[in-house]
């Protein structure tokens, strides 16, 4: 029932942004504040109970969510941002994506040594972006407690690069 509400409010975009890729925009998601405060609370339910000092999210998409998550769990949050993005002291990660390369980086000091680190991201798709966030936050010190998505795309297996960590999806396509 609330699996169907939300999946209404995402749109397919065919050949977007190349060609060949159905694009989920979330867009009328983040539009609605009912849709938006169900996706929360199943985003949340997975994890709650757990320990998490910080919620990171994975630019652009994964700060939407990623705040909301954060406020519900009461930690903090952190962005992993694209190359160039960050001031002062930064670690670095190259990524590849389901369409191209990136890069993400995060702020030398955003996690303390033993955090406890839910990664979350609007879609998982290749994997490509979780596996270098995990890689970064390690890198930092972070223990990476386990990744939520709103959509994960079953079909291009992204979660054999992450299947090492607990993994919560709202919606599976
Ligand atoms: O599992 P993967 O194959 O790595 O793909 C998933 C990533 O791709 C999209 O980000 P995009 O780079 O398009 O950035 P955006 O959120 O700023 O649109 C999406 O928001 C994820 O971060
Ligand atoms: N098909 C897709 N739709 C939305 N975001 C994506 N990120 C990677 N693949 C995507």
């Amino acid at each position: 029932m609330n699996n169907e509400f939300i999946e209404s409010h995402i749109h397919d975009i065919p050949d977007f942004p190349k060609e060949g890729i159905i694009f989920k925009d979330i867009s009328p998601l983040l539009a609605s504040a009912k849709a938006r405060s169900i996706t929360t609370e199943l985003l949340v339910r997975d994890f709650r109970g757990q320990t998490i000092d910080v919620v990171v999210g994975i630019e652009s998409r994964g700060f939407l969510f990623g705040m909301l998550l954060a406020d519900a769990l009461n930690a903090k949050f952190v962005m992993l941002r694209k190359p160039g993005k960050l001031p002062g002291a930064i670690i670095s990660q190259e990524y590849e994506l389901e369409y191209g390369t990136d890069t993400l980086e995060l702020q030398e000091n955003a996690i303390s040594p033993g955090d406890c680190v839910l990664i979350h991201d609007d879609v998982l798709a290749t994997g490509g972006t979780a596996i270098a966030a995990a890689q970064i936050i390690q890198k930092a010190g972070g223990k990476v407690e386990g990744f939520n998505f709103v959509i994960e795309l079953d079909f291009i297996n992204g979660r054999e690069k992450i299947k090492d960590y607990k993994i919560a999806s709202v919606l599976h396509y």
